[in-house]
């Protein structure tokens, strides 16, 4: 591992290098890709805001997805889950095509994005967030007294496991509070736990730092951590460079809607190109000691 913060405590096992053997360039080969994306482009207008070649994530990792403001960041988090239509491209998860789907579709395939609270959920309890995003939610399907109880199932499995996640990201004690009463954190632990109601297999994280509070920072590191070590795949947009660089296996760089650059951490921050293009004002020191706003 390139980073200390990815240094295992001692006496625990060594993780596994699943990047082992990668050679750091764009669009190279995963050993065991759970995403693979060819010519996904989205323009608007006359600007091309996303034209990635080839693309693929490696299961279990964490990725991070990093690059200047307007790179095409969030513009390829919108079209890989569903959120946004490609001009041109194809993508698939876990072996199967998803591009075409529509969000709901792409996340029951077990591709995930977090959102951040709209105002109608900031309205809701943190439970009602937590069951909104359960599966099986179009209450039509189970219409009619034939099927209630079916429901009245589904919905305690769905209570269930609303509550086990509120427990793990520590907000059960909020289980009743407005989500718009949580703190910015906060607000991110119950974004990261909505996107875990699914049972997906691998999340999209959208800026998951920003606006937290410092104190919380560590907990929701931890947090994304655990995911993948527990198997999932996270794959991450974040413009905090010590975040960045901390706890990713593997950056992917954008820039102008192009991968630019791919590899460890190490590899991102002596790559020239990389400087110049995004951590350009902070040439004379090493990326991962740089400020972050
Ligand atoms: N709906 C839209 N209509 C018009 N232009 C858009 C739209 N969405 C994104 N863009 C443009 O596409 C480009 C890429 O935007 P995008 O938000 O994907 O970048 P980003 O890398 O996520 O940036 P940031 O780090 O600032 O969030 C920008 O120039 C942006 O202005």
């Amino acid at each position: 591992m390139s980073s200390d913060a990815n240094a295992a405590a001692p006496g625990a096992q060594a993780p596994v290098d699943r990047m082992a053997g990668v050679e750091p360039v764009p669009g190279v080969a995963k050993p065991d890709a759970i995403l693979k994306a060819d010519g996904v482009r989205r323009s608007f207008g006359g600007l091309t805001a996303v034209d990635v070649d080839h693309l693929e994530v490696q299961r279990g990792t964490i990725t991070a997805l990093i690059g200047p403001n307007g790179a095409g960041k969030s513009t390829l988090f919108n079209l890989l889950t569903g959120f946004d239509r490609v001009d041109k491209g194809t993508w698939s998860f876990q072996g199967r095509a998803v591009n075409g789907l529509s969000g709901h579709k792409v996340a029951r395939q077990g591709m995930v994005r977090t959102f951040q609270l709209t105002k109608a959920l900031t309205r809701m309890t943190v439970l009602d967030n937590m069951l909104l995003a359960a599966p099986g939610q179009s209450g039509e399907r189970f219409a009619g007294a034939f099927a209630r109880p079916v429901w009245r199932r589904q919905e305690s499995v769905n209570r269930e496991r609303a509550m086990d996640l509120l427990r793990r990201f520590k907000l059960d004690a909020k289980r009743d509070d407005l989500a718009g009463s949580l703190s910015g954190g906060q607000r991110k632990l119950l974004e990261m736990a909505r996107s875990l109601m699914v049972n997906p297999s691998m999340v999209m994280l959208d800026e998951p730092m920003a606006g937290v509070n410092p104190a919380l920072v560590q907990s929701l590191l931890g947090h994304i951590t655990s995911l993948r070590d527990e198997g999932m795949t996270v794959l991450f947009v974040e413009h905090d460079m010590d975040v960045i660089m901390g706890i990713s296996d593997w950056i992917v760089v954008l820039a102008e809607g192009r991968v630019i650059a791919e590899g460890r951490p190490a590899d991102i921050r002596s790559n020239t190109q990389v400087i110049d293009a995004y951590l350009g004002a902070h040439h004379d020191e090493p990326a991962g000691t740089e400020e972050t706003s």
